[in-house]
């Protein structure tokens, strides 16, 4: 098993695989008893990262081959934060690993494994630069935060990116009644989403069924937000892989149309597949650049979920953490602003637009919509609401703007 992990680990740090294809396509050949141990020991090696190199660097005392540096960041992941493993078989199973991949450097992670001790490794005086390397981020993201939001704020969004979050799945009202969801013994958490115990969604008969899909509680309550009534004609501009489109179709009781676009083709089938899945009958979904959208008609609601840089959903995708960079954001905010504006021109009068990011900078919200507003006196600010990531749930921005007549 600790091969298997070393090996997923490789691919998505070297090879830059996502974690849930790579899950979704390998995790069958880990024996099945082990298969939970080892999806939390990837994860948790991915979320903790930063803060083990900083660990491995701080003994080192020399440079660390990338592939030797993976295997001694999954065994210190397990020596720091899994007290169920013993510590010799740990470092047994590491022995073995790295007898495979680099022989000359056995006694290397083995000193390195014996040495390193979570609670002696010094951190700087620096309250911000210590947050970043006990939560593996990076000190631009703590430092940008801390300047929009606050210390506080910014200490509980960095650690909340770090939490494990409950899984939450939404029922579909066309193929599934309540009592159904009653009788399951699920938490009902928020309009027709629930909280599911377990991490096996898919292989459930009510997924396979088009009876639930998975939605984040965040995700979900944008959905709500856009308040699209049975009959009404909406446009999601950025729709793939289609989770909030179907929540809102759902809650218009499959009445009214529901258009979604997206500019990727192998996006568009994911959301093609959920309309089948589902069994709606008033959706269509394909390719269309939402920056240049020309001849599509006019729409009573207008979801914009923009394309962003995802400082929200840290803790549920993992990855996003190895690859963050403070460029990001120069390409994403001019085609963020592209994409509303042309939606906005989609827009019937008293009509809404709803404009949504999974993350929580200034930047990429509130300062949008404030330029926003300047430049289109026609529109008004009906409602704006940020949801912080938290131990329950993930990060979002919300903001609905009214077109006036
Ligand atoms: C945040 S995701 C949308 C998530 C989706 N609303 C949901 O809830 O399932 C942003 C989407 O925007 C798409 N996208 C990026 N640039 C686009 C553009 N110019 N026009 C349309 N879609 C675009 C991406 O392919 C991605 O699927």
């Amino acid at each position: 098993m600790r091969n298997w992990i070393y090996q997923a680990l490789c691919a998505i740090i070297l090879d830059q695989v996502y974690s849930n294809l790579y899950l979704r396509d390998h995790l069958d050949s880990c024996p099945k008893k082990d298969r939970a141990l080892a999806t939390r020991i990837v994860y948790g090696t991915i979320q903790n990262y930063g803060y083990l190199n900083y660990a491995i660097d701080k003994y080192a005392q020399k440079k660390v081959d990338k592939r030797v540096r993976i295997l001694l960041a999954m065994s210190l992941y397990q020596l720091f934060y899994l007290d169920k493993v013993p510590a010799y078989a740990i470092v047994d199973e590491a022995n073995q690993i790295c007898r495979k991949i680099s022989p000359k450097s056995r006694g290397f992670v083995n000193a390195m494994l014996h040495r390193i001790k979570k609670d002696q490794i010094h951190l700087p005086d620096d309250p911000l630069e210590s947050l970043s390397i006990q939560t593996s981020l990076p000190l631009w993201l703590i430092r940008m935060w801390n300047a929009q939001y606050g210390e506080k704020r910014t200490q509980q969004m960095a650690w909340a990116s770090l939490k494990i979050l409950p899984v939450y799945v939404r029922r579909n009202p066309i193929k599934a009644s309540s009592q159904e969801f009653e009788e399951a013994g699920w938490e009902k958490v928020n309009g027709d989403l629930y909280r599911y115990p377990k991490n096996d969604v898919a292989h459930h008969p009510f997924y396979r069924e088009g009876k639930m899909s998975v939605q984040d509680l965040g995700s979900y309550q944008i959905a709500c937000f856009v308040d699209a009534k049975a009959g009404m004609h909406v446009l999601d501009a950025c729709a793939a892989p289609g989770t909030k489109s179907m929540a809102i179709l759902e809650r218009m009781k499959d009445q009214g149309s529901m258009t979604c676009i997206d500019i990727h083709p192998h996006r568009v089938k994911l959301i093609q597949n959920e309309i089948r899945r589902l069994g709606v009958h008033h959706a269509k979904a394909f390719v269309c650049d939402a920056s240049e959208i020309d001849d599509l008609g006019v729409y009573d609601r207008i979801l914009c979920d923009v394309p962003c840089s995802g400082y929200g959903v840290l803790a549920r995708k993992p990855d996003i953490r190895l690859r963050l960079k403070s460029t990001d954001m120069d390409t994403l905010i001019p085609l963020q602003k592209k994409i509303l504006e042309s939606c906005a021109a989609h827009v019937k009068e008293k009509g809404q637009i709803v404009y949504s990011t999974c993350t929580i900078n200034k930047k990429e919200n509130e300062k949008q919509i404030e330029s926003f507003l300047q430049a289109h006196p026609n529109f008004s600010l009906m409602e704006e609401k940020i949801l912080f990531p938290n131990d329950q749930a993930d990060g979002f921005y919300m903001a609905k703007l009214e077109k006036e007549s």
